[in-house]
């Protein structure tokens, strides 16, 4: 196993030294005058117009909130029509020091009920927001001089949005965080994008370059990432257009980066100290904070308002959590591919006759927009085979799903923030990754953490099969369970209060409020 516990990088405190009682009173003290600072502090906090970085961006406001801050939550207005509509027409009103508000993302108006597509939605961010976002800061500043809640003080922007974000705090002249919903391995391949293309190595020049090796090619420059090859970068480099969308923004978002005051990845020290080292080296702030949601589970109280506050675009299906409760200890695989992948009519029986035939339980959620084309009809001989061991639904309560007794393993499109909640779980994977950072989130899966086995290339059914019974009957399946315990541990040492996590936040906010 291929990580160290003792590590400490340097913007935290070393883990498990334990503080000292001056230092504890110390820590009260700071804590008190944070307090006393962020009650007069307004952060706006701007998720990318997605499920999993509103998601995201959610946990980390409520963590602020916890910390004193007012909270402006801005969501696009399909998305917050999405929310009223998946979590009631109340659902987002009156929460003391955290209200919701919208802009446009520019895109014609729309009442359909799924993700936004992909490349439309990072044109419009680049084209569109930027305007809107800077009328949102004037109206709040003006709306202060009659209430109680201060002008903005500083803007928490998805690391995806800073074309829609930059230009306002230069303009107000307030400090701009970033939150990077993905680990920092990703930013950092990223970042290589530019180089890349000076070496010729991205965009490729033709189509057989897909398949005649270049992407074996070992990238072996980067730091803090040894043995990466060309295809465990972000998948958005392979592509033969130089003025690919997805490509240029990703170079532009990740140089971008560097104006911003200060980023957040989620991630924990322990789990990319190599990389985060490295990172920290060529930006001045940077701060592992994750896993969110075990921060949220130990700041925000049993009987806060923010509990009740959640963002599914599609409403949860807790009848599976019932059905779980009816299942053998670990004898359940959680099959997930997130809230944008989406599955060929080809892959959808693929995948459902190897979960036939590997004949374990298993829990399968299909999104209403999961399948393209057709609609996602199963094959009857597979839903008689299964019958009794299946269940399925169109979203469900994930994390709870994943911290249920019954799971015993997840089958994953790899999507970042579904990986750190396995991790946060203690779930073992089978990594299917489909696009973008998936393909870097399941090399560091399976290959530098050992939770995750692979399941590349084109789906077969014979593959899932094995995948399905080596996870979950299998040694490797075994020695997996014993390896993310181990991190599970970690993840839960990095958020508890003097946790490398923990001391990340209070140092962020201490030094953005002072
Ligand atoms: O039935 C479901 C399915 C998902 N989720 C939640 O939705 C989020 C899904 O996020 P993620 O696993 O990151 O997948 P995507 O929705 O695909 O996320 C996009 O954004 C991520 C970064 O935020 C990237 O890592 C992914 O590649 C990209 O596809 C997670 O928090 C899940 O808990 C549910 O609550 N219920």
């Amino acid at each position: 196993m291929k990580y160290k516990t003792d590590h400490s990088y340097q913007l935290s405190y070393p883990l498990g030294s334990g503080l000292s009682v001056t230092r504890e009173r110390e820590t009260e003290r700071e804590m008190d005058t944070q307090l006393a600072s962020a009650k007069r502090s307004h952060a706006v906090c701007i998720p990318a117009p997605y499920q999993s970085h509103i998601g995201a961006m959610l946990k980390l406001a409520k963590l602020l909130n916890t910390k004193g801050f007012n909270i402006s939550f801005v969501n696009t207005e399909y998305n917050h029509r999405r929310l009223l509509k998946s979590r009631g027409p109340r659902a987002l009103d009156g929460f003391h020091g955290f209200q919701f508000l919208t802009i446009t993302d520019g895109l014609p108006p729309s009442d359909a009920d799924s993700s936004q597509d992909l490349m439309a939605l990072c044109d419009a961010v680049r084209k569109n927001m930027s305007a809107p976002f800077s009328d949102l800061i004037s109206d709040l500043n003006h709306a202060a001089s009659n209430s109680d809640v201060p002008p903005v003080t500083c803007i928490f922007s998805d690391g995806a949005m800073s074309f829609a974000t930059n230009e306002a705090a230069q303009e107000f002249g307030i400090p701009i965080i970033q939150l990077w919903t993905f680990p920092a391995c990703v930013f950092m391949g990223f970042k290589q994008y530019r180089t890349l293309q000076e070496k010729g190595l991205a965009p490729l020049k033709d189509t057989s370059y897909l398949t005649n090796g270049h992407l074996d090619t070992v990238i072996d420059w980067i730091p803090g990432m040894k043995d990466i090859r060309l295809r465990d970068l972000p998948t958005f480099l392979r592509t033969t257009d130089p003025d690919d969308i997805m490509f240029n923004f990703a170079i532009d978002v990740a140089e971008r980066a560097n104006t911003a005051s200060a980023i957040i990845f989620h991630t924990f020290d322990n789990l990319e100290s190599e990389v985060l080292n490295a990172l920290s080296s060529m930006f001045p702030r940077v701060y592992a904070i994750g896993p969110l949601s075990l921060l949220v589970n130990k700041l925000v109280q049993e009987e806060s308002p923010l509990k009740s506050i959640d963002c599914n675009l599609w409403t949860e299906d807790t009848e599976c959590l019932r059905w779980l409760d009816s299942k053998e200890p670990k004898s359940v695989l959680y099959v997930n591919f997130g809230s944008i992948a989406v599955l060929t009519r080809e892959e959808l029986i693929e995948f459902a006759m190897g979960l036939a035939n590997s004949k374990h339980p298993f829990l399968w959620i299909i999104r209403p927009d999961l399948v393209s084309g057709d609609s996602a009809v199963l094959p009857r001989e597979f839903l008689e085979e299964t019958e009794g061991r299946s269940m399925y639904a169109d979203w469900c309560p994930q994390e709870a799903v994943l911290n249920h007794l019954s799971t015993g393993g997840f089958l994953t499109h790899c999507g970042w923030n579904s990986i750190i909640e396995s991790v946060s779980s203690g779930v073992p994977m089978i990594c299917w990754p489909s696009f973008g950072d998936q393909t870097t989130n399941c090399t560091y899966a399976c290959s530098k953490w050992e939770i995750g086995l692979e399941l590349s290339g084109v789906v077969k059914r014979e593959e899932v099969e094995r995948l399905v019974r080596d996870l979950m009957e299998g040694n490797k399946g075994k020695q997996m369970n014993e390896i993310i315990a181990e991190w599970k541990k970690l993840a839960q040492e990095a958020t508890e209060p003097n946790g490398s996590s923990s001391i990340n936040f209070d140092k962020l906010l201490n030094e953005l409020l002072t």
